[in-house]
């Protein structure tokens, strides 16, 4: 019989256009690459009709376009939800694990200020904000966009979109990458985190 997951990983994300959609597909497939995780893939407006589910899961993980230099106002609206729902019931989202994503159509196009705005709300749920592992490239005379992490971001993944294609073309396949590669960190620290908590208590206490 299989075993159930020990860890779920919740990403809710809101999506204009679809091409922010296709990221949060990508780190959706990146989470079901690891062994012992599932994923919960919900819009935001699903998010708000799905609070319990969102409350049992392990890590959530925030997406968005970044429309106007920020997240997108669905994406704020959810923000928002979250204060009565989550926040005023006893902080529910304490201690689970939390991460990042946005996509946008120029290759910085402020995306920084949407992660920053994700990290933010994070904290301010108390949770714990897992940062992208890995190194800023295409940066160099040998880099190319190809490259996972080709647009630089630390903080979170971050994809770029032209504005004349649609989703089936854009994000590029590096992008989408570098989702799935997010998707797999926050599993996997998400099953370090569950899988650790009970020895962690029982060593606190002595
Ligand atoms: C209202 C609006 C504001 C936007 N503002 C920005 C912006 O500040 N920076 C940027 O790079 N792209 C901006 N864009 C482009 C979108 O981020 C881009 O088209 C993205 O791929 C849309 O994702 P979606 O299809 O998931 O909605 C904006 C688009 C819209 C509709």
């Amino acid at each position: 019989m299989a075993r159930p997951p020990a860890a779920r990983i919740a990403i809710v994300h809101h999506s204009g256009y679809g091409h922010t959609a296709r990221q949060a597909e990508a780190v959706r497939a990146g989470v079901e690459q690891v062994r012992g995780a599932e994923a919960l893939l919900l819009t935001t407006d699903e998010a708000q009709r799905r609070w319990e589910e969102l409350n049992a899961a392990q890590a959530i993980i925030f997406g968005a376009p970044t429309y106007v230099g920020a997240g997108s106002a669905s994406f704020k609206a959810f923000q928002e939800a979250s204060s009565s729902a989550i926040m005023a019931r006893g902080y529910l989202w304490k201690d689970k694990i939390a991460a990042g994503f946005t996509n946008s159509g120029s290759r910085s196009g402020d995306k920084l200020s949407t992660l920053l705005q994700m990290a933010l709300f994070a904290a301010q749920h108390g949770m714990h904000w897992v940062s992208l592992d890995l190194p800023p490239a295409n940066c160099s005379s040998t880099g190319s966009e190809e490259d996972l992490n080709r647009l630089g971001f630390w903080l979170g993944a971050a994809a770029q979109s032209n504005v004349d294609q649609g989703p089936d073309l854009a994000p590029p396949e590096a992008d989408l990458a570098t989702a799935r590669h997010l998707g797999r960190r926050v599993a996997t620290v998400a099953l370090q985190f569950t899988l650790g908590r009970e020895p962690a208590m029982a060593a606190l206490a002595g």
